[in-house]
């Protein structure tokens, strides 16, 4: 949580009064909601002051510091632990801690859906949320497997997935889901990722000042002379053509030698074919290698037979057949193979889509490899997902993959309306408050004009990849101006006015997107689509078992039916959103480019969002939260209110004089419509805090003048009056917690009837206590008169053990009671080993019959100082302690068991702490 200046905490409402200085803390209290210029001068006001996170309702908005800000401790994350969502300023924190408590409270699947362009800061937050669920979640030896697991996952995914660009030294270069999974206790005990999109046009081609994936750099700079000697590799960049396209190999911001040895660690404990996996790293660097000449027809030759070599055994391939495939196409025409050769252009071509291929397929085998790692062996009960995926990319020149990631961008702005109004208008029905129509767009006419069967530009860029003929982006360009030229979404230069002609290429269309307009060129958009690679191509480098091809299919019916996935997969869940701004181009901190931050606004759709979360009311707040805040600013409801805290709060607004359109009354909430209605109330109670502030000061005063010079009755008087208000406060302060825990109490037992079943768990003890109580009680009215008497009452289902136990109970008795002094204390105390707390020790005791055959062995937890004290001489020798070692064995030397003379066919055994029963509730046997 953020503190003021004064480290005075900094609640919604309070920071209110900040407003001129730091402006609102949710958009939705912005007066004027519509203008744009007000949206960013208020992001503006808090980045200066270092507040980079604001809420749109309970989206935040984040923009990246580019600095540490102090503001990821520990302790701030343990302020936001179990805080109400409004009660804190806004933070990630938030967000993550009101997501867990839903998914553990409601046990509904939450996901949190981070998006923003390049650099905007959404893998940090990935990476700040995960921390924040390894701090304060529940741990246990698994959980700390996992953390481990899933931070070690981390470095391996970035080293494949992630390179530098101009915008960003470490940006994904792939769409990231991920779910963690969570047992019944709320502990992280496993999690999944699902990758989209890889840019795999990166293996084989990188802008001037880019890299190509981290995972080559780190290989050459780190990789022992062993390894690379094996792998036909040198350490030197500059050697390979797939690693200077960008100029420049090194970049001070990173450390490729450190960060090999981090990611080579965490290969290990991920998969066990690292040699495999880096054979196929290397494989690629030499296909880059792979130089073509062309002969007397003008056919591709292969000169560079080294490679072949090299790739033949990294591959495991035959270096003969690999060559041939690489500058000859197999077709498969009217059922019969034809094998051509190809040309110096299309060679190069064959290589490079080799070379993407093999790497995106292995950027998904170590995914799925990561996956199993992190499966925890059973399906566990709620998980949490992670969405961390590109915003809108609008750039100078778009092409297929921006055509993508904007569509992407489309259906999640589909599933936040989707789900923001579905919740809106749940919360309206629930308070009973009629819904009020919502004005918004509904972006579902562009998803459709882009997926839609048959006639969407998927399903037409499909069949022009697949029908027969030339094919061309060209001719895909004249099939979309056919079949949606009537669309109010979409526009061609062959389609657009005069006007609008000239911004307009004759290679590209237009589309509306819900957040603006973005031109795409056509070219690529049919190889892009294929993704070809030639079937004999295909054949050859299924070699290594890392390489698996899927069904065939265009990228981008893929890439739309793993949407649609994933859509399923997000509208199951509680959504949360994070909106991620890059405040500058130069990564640099205090830098706010208005320009650049207004073309984000614009298509992270964040107006948009703002205009359907202010379509109702500005604010809403549970009666009692309301009432506690304003009620000093009426006197009917001022120190106290003792009624229903709905009528308070109707009192106390009708003494503000709101109006009718400015509010309404819910079933547990007071709605108000507009920001000025609440910073009126806000103002007044600065107002009163200051004349409170005042006259308590003057009661004082006046106390201690009325001390020396009025008589003492008026003194008197004038302290009953303040004894009474304060005696008031504390009786309303004391009937509002009873009434609280009235109901958490019901809440509690309903639910735990509900899990009664279950194993103990959270949701569950709190009934099971109870039940345990009420047997314990009904037995003590109705105990067996002797230890022969079987009339035992029954159990409920969930005590059976307890029945058992507690016969055992009453027979310690017998041999207890009057013997020990601290008998009556350890008669109410439970049978169970929790007595031991966590310094208890498993020990294993093992018992043998008569006849010394091993009976039975069991653990008991006992404490350091326990003694165990055998009776019966012949069993006391054979009590096995080899199982013991170390300082335990030691400590255990002198323990001793009770074992008792036989009672009703059973033996029993009773641990000892010093003079004290610690448990007794074990080892029984039947003597043979
Ligand atoms: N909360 C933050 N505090 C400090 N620095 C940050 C924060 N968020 C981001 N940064 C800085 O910005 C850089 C870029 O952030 P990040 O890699 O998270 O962006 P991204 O949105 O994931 O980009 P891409 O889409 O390219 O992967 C980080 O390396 C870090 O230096």
């Amino acid at each position: 949580m953020q503190t003021g200046a004064n480290g005075v905490r900094l609640t919604m409402e309070s920071a209110l009064t900040a407003r001129d200085r730091v402006g609102v803390q949710d958009f939705v209290l912005l007066e004027n909601f519509t203008s744009e210029a007000a949206f960013i001068e208020n992001l503006r006001k808090r980045f200066k002051e270092n507040l980079i996170y604001t809420y749109i309702g309970s989206v935040l908005v984040s923009v990246n510091p580019y600095k540490e800000l102090e503001i990821y401790s520990k302790q701030n994350m343990e302020r936001y632990r179990g805080v109400s969502f409004y009660e804190v300023s806004p933070h990630l924190y938030a967000i993550a801690d009101n997501s867990y408590r839903s998914l553990r409270t409601e046990r509904k699947d939450q996901c949190i859906l981070i998006s923003g362009e390049s650099g905007a800061g959404k893998t940090e937050a990935t990476k700040k949320i995960l921390q924040y669920y390894a701090v304060t979640c529940p741990a246990s030896q698994q959980v700390e497997t996992v953390k481990d697991r899933l931070l070690q996952s981390n470095p391996v995914l970035e080293a494949f997935g992630n390179a530098k660009t101009l915008r960003n030294d470490n940006s994904s270069r792939f769409g990231k889901y991920m779910d963690v999974q969570f047992d019944y206790r709320g502990a992280p005990v496993g999690g999944h990722i699902l990758n989209y999109l890889l840019e795999k046009s990166r293996v084989v081609h990188q802008n001037h000042g880019e890299r190509n994936f981290h995972i080559f750099y780190q290989l050459l700079e780190g990789g022992e002379e062993d390894l690379l000697r094996r792998l036909g590799l040198e350490k030197s960049p500059q050697q390979y053509h797939y690693l200077v396209k960008g100029h420049c190999a090194r970049v001070s911001s990173i450390n490729d030698k450190n960060d090999w040895k981090v990611v080579r660690r965490a290969l290990s404990i991920i998969t066990f074919r690292v040699n495999d996996l880096l054979s196929i790293v290397a494989s690629v660097l030499h296909l880059g290698n792979v130089q073509f000449a062309a002969d007397e027809q003008g056919n591709a030759q292969v000169t560079t037979e080294n490679q072949i070599k090299y790739l033949a055994r990294l591959l495991a391939v035959e270096g003969s057949v690999l060559r041939d495939a690489l500058i000859h196409k197999k077709i498969i025409a009217k059922g019969e193979e034809l094998i051509s050769p190809l040309n110096l252009e299309q060679a190069a071509y064959a290589r490079d889509a080799l070379a993407k291929a093999i790497y995106g397929r292995t950027f998904s085998w170590l995914v799925n490899k990561v996956n199993k790692s992190l499966f925890p062996g059973w399906r566990s009960t709620t998980v949490l997902g992670l969405l961390d995926i590109y915003g809108f990319e609008v750039f100078q020149h778009n092409s297929f993959e921006q055509f993508c990631i904007n569509y992407c961008n489309e259906k999640l702005q589909q599933l936040f309306i989707e789900l923001t109004l579905k919740s809106e208008q749940e919360e309206y029905e629930s308070e009973g408050i009629a819904w009020e129509p919502v004005q918004y767009f509904n972006n579902k006419i562009i998803c459709d004009l882009v997926e839609e069967k048959f006639k969407g530009i998927i399903s037409i860029l499909d069949e022009e990849c697949l029908r027969p003929g030339d094919a061309t982006d060209t001719t895909f360009l004249e099939k979309l101006e056919e079949t949606v030229k009537n669309h109010p979404h979409f526009l061609t230069h062959k389609l657009a006015d005069q006007k609008t002609r000239k911004s307009l290429g004759r290679e590209e269309f237009r589309l509306l997107h819900y957040a603006g307009e973005v031109t795409y060129s056509v070219a690529g958009f049919l190889d892009k689509n294929n993704d070809l690679l030639f079937r004999n191509l295909k054949e050859v480098s299924m070699g290594r078992g890392c390489l698996q091809y899927s069904a065939e299919q265009g990228v981008s019916t893929q890439f739309k039916n793993s949407l649609s996935k994933l859509m399923e997969i997000l509208m199951s869940k509680e959504p949360s959103y994070i909106r991620c701004i890059k405040p500058n181009d130069a990564k640099q901190a205090d830098r706010f480019d208005e320009v650049l931050i207004r073309h984000q606004v614009k298509y992270l759709g964040l107006m948009e969002n703002l205009r359907v979360r202010r379509a109702g009311f500005a604010y809403r707040r549970k009666y009692e939260v309301f009432l506690q805040r304003y009620k000093s600013l009426c006197p009917e409801t001022w120190p106290t209110w003792d009624g229903r805290p709905h009528d308070g709060v109707a009192v106390l607004v009708k003494h503000l004089g709101y109006k009718q359109e400015e509010y309404k009354m819910g079933r547990t909430k007071i709605f108000i419509r507009f920001p000025k209605t609440l910073f009126a109330t806000e103002d007044a109670l600065e107002v009163r805090k200051q004349s409170l502030g005042e006259s308590q000061a003057f009661c004082v005063k006046s106390v201690l003048q009325c001390r020396s010079s009025l008589s003492v009755m008026f003194s008197v008087f004038l302290v009953a009056i303040a004894i009474q208000s304060w005696w008031r406060g504390t009786l309303g302060r004391r009937k509002a917690a009873k009434r609280k825990w009235a109901v958490q109490t019901i809440r509690r037992f309903i639910k735990g009837f509900i899990y009664r079943n279950h194993p103990r768990c959270p949701e569950n003890e709190y009934f099971l206590d109870y039940i345990r109580f009420s047997f314990l009680m009904n037995l003590k009215r109705n105990l067996p008169k002797n230890v022969l008497d079987k009339s035992w009452p029954t159990p409920p289902p969930s005590l059976s053990e307890v029945g058992t136990a507690l016969e055992q109970k009453v027979i310690a008795s017998e041999i207890f009671k009057g013997k020990k002094d601290n008998y009556p204390q350890s008669v109410p105390r439970l049978f169970i080993n929790t007595r031991l707390g966590e310094q208890g020790y498993a020990v294993p005791v093992i018992k043998y019959d008569r006849k010394g055959y091993k009976a039975r062995s069991r653990q008991l937890l006992l404490t350091q100082n326990a003694v165990i004290i055998a009776e019966d001489s012949k069993i006391k020798q054979r009590i096995d302690y080899a199982n013991l070692t170390g300082e335990q064995s030691q400590t255990w030397g002198s323990a001793h068991c009770i074992v008792t003379s036989v009672i009703k066919n059973k033996q029993l055994v009773f641990v000892l702490d010093k003079n004290e029963i610690i448990t007794e509730s074990v080892c029984q046997f039947k003597i043979s």
